[in-house]
């Protein structure tokens, strides 16, 4: 049997990047999935607007939904100040065990928990497990059927607070249009519309910034 996707990604990183450096990781993705094999990263484009925003809240505790091989993991991670904290959920076990070698080989292991899981049955137990008050930032990148209800979710268990930052992918490719239409539409919400390219391609693509308004 073959190897896949992912563990194919984890070998060019393992060849073209320097232990302990982020950047070089997240060049190795870059460069392997624009030349060689296409995957479902965020990229370098929108990952710029990702660092733009992660920079402008500079969050002590963040949450992403959807690790997948740990690109966006690394890319939020490399920017946390001292004592913050990402907690990255990833339900798919093959993406998970893939996503810790990177996260590890870049050297942000320390800063970053991988948990395994549907996001809908996490979330209610963050508070519990890992004794975060509210989530300052949150990367939605998993599946878009997902992005209401665990807004929804984060929203009723208390993880959001005035000022929280949601940050949506792909919000036009695949498309969340039922994402779209509850935090533009909602008072709860000041949302911001970033349109990019779908991750190494030439299709538009974008990301949704919403202020969570308490
Ligand atoms: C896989 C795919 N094919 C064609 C067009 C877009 C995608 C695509 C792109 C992404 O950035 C994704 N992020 C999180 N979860 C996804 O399912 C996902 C799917
Ligand atoms: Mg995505």
């Amino acid at each position: 049997t073959g190897s896949s996707r992912p563990q194919r990604m984890l070998k060019a990183v393992q060849k073209n990047a320097t232990k302990g450096d982020p950047e070089s990781v997240i060049s190795a993705i870059d460069y392997y999935c624009r030349h060689k094999e296409w995957a479902m990263n965020v990229g370098d484009e929108k990952g710029l607007i990702l660092d733009s925003v992660l920079t402008e809240v500079n969050p002590s505790t963040a949450l992403e939904l959807g690790t997948y091989c740990g690109y966006s993991t690394v890319r939020i991670a490399r920017l946390l100040s001292p004592g913050s904290k990402l907690i990255t959920v990833e339900f798919n076990p093959a993406f998970a065990a893939v996503a810790r070698q990177i996260i590890a080989y870049a050297g942000l292991q320390d800063k970053v928990t991988l948990v395994e899981g549907p996001s809908g049955d996490l979330i209610p137990k963050m508070k519990a497990r890992f004794g975060i008050k509210s989530f300052d930032f949150v990367f939605l990148d998993h599946w878009k059927d997902r992005y209401v209800p665990d807004t929804k979710l984060l929203e009723d268990c208390g993880l959001v607070s005035e000022g929280s930052v949601l940050l949506a992918d792909n919000v036009i490719c695949p498309g969340a249009p039922e994402y779209l239409k509850y935090v533009r539409n909602s008072p709860r919400y000041e949302s911001r519309y970033y349109k990019s390219n779908l991750e190494y391609t030439k299709v538009e693509d974008g990301l949704e910034k919403s202020v969570f308004l308490g």
